[in-house]
């Protein structure tokens, strides 16, 4: 049960206030662009999400976290919309110190999203004085009390949203609260077993208004046509990129899909 792992960390972390903020500027020092990522998302071919995760709990390191910025600015340089950040340390390997440097960085002129498991609003405060465009808020994480809770700091504060889900269920919910933009992982964060076709099957429960992004486990452009086909308008991909010896060559070929 990785998750729960997780969540019993993050909740003891913000309970305590002992969450790693330094390297975060007090006051956001970049102008809030609501509405960001959810533009960024919206065109004619399907939008890479281009994550920067340093480890992950199924595969170790990945990528060195001192390299970070220098990874982000190749992503938007060779034709990722966007740009996902992991702000969890011990779990991921990335801190909101890195978000921040990637976020205020001008080279990196396309939305980041502050990527790490919500428990608490303070997060989305965190998240907002990183300067990124918008946060992940994972709905398994939380009740529907905290969910909403976050969902509206989060929005109050002009970030966009991307609301994870991985089940029926939790589509009605991210629904339910007003999201506007949902992603379905197709990688079970309690096993982390990746199946595609969870976004497949649940593509249609969401009307054509949501902004819909595919998450995890996205390996080749037969993957992103297959996405494409069942009306994905993004796609979320970290280990592909990150183990590719051709950067600018793997993001070109799933950045050209057609939707
Ligand atoms: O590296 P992948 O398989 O391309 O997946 C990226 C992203 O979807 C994955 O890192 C992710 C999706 N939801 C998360 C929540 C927390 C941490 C990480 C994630």
């Amino acid at each position: 049960m990785y998750l729960d792992e997780i969540l019993v960390h993050k909740r003891a972390v913000w309970h305590n206030d002992t969450a790693l903020t330094a390297g975060v500027p007090q006051r956001r020092p970049v102008p809030v662009r609501p509405g960001a990522l959810r533009e960024a998302l919206r065109k004619d071919t399907v939008t890479v999400i281009a994550e920067v995760k340093p480890k992950s709990p199924s595969k170790g390191a990945l990528w060195s976290a001192e390299r970070g910025l220098a990874l982000a600015r190749d992503y938007a340089a060779f034709g990722a919309g966007a740009i996902s950040v992991l702000a969890d340390d011990r779990f991921f390997g990335g801190s909101p110190a890195l978000v921040s440097q990637i976020a205020t960085d001008e080279q990196v002129t396309v939305p980041v999203m502050y990527k790490d498991f919500l428990v608490d609003p303070r997060q989305a405060e965190l998240a907002a004085r990183s300067g990124a465009d918008a946060v992940l808020i994972i709905v398994r994480a939380l009740d529907d009390a905290g969910f909403r809770e976050l969902f509206q700091t989060a929005t109050e504060l002009g970030l966009d949203v991307l609301v994870e889900t991985f089940t029926e269920e939790e589509i009605g919910r991210a629904l339910e609260v007003g999201a506007r933009i949902v992603g379905i992982n197709n990688r079970d964060l309690r096993t982390f077993q990746v199946d595609l076709e969870n976004s497949v099957r649940l593509r249609r429960l969401l009307p054509e208004e949501v902004v819909t992004v595919s998450e995890s486990g996205i390996g080749s452009a037969d993957d992103v046509k297959l996405l494409a086909e069942a009306g994905f308008d993004a796609i979320l991909v970290g280990e592909t990129l990150l183990a590719s010896a051709d950067l600018a060559q793997t993001l070109g070929e799933l950045a050209g899909v057609r939707r």
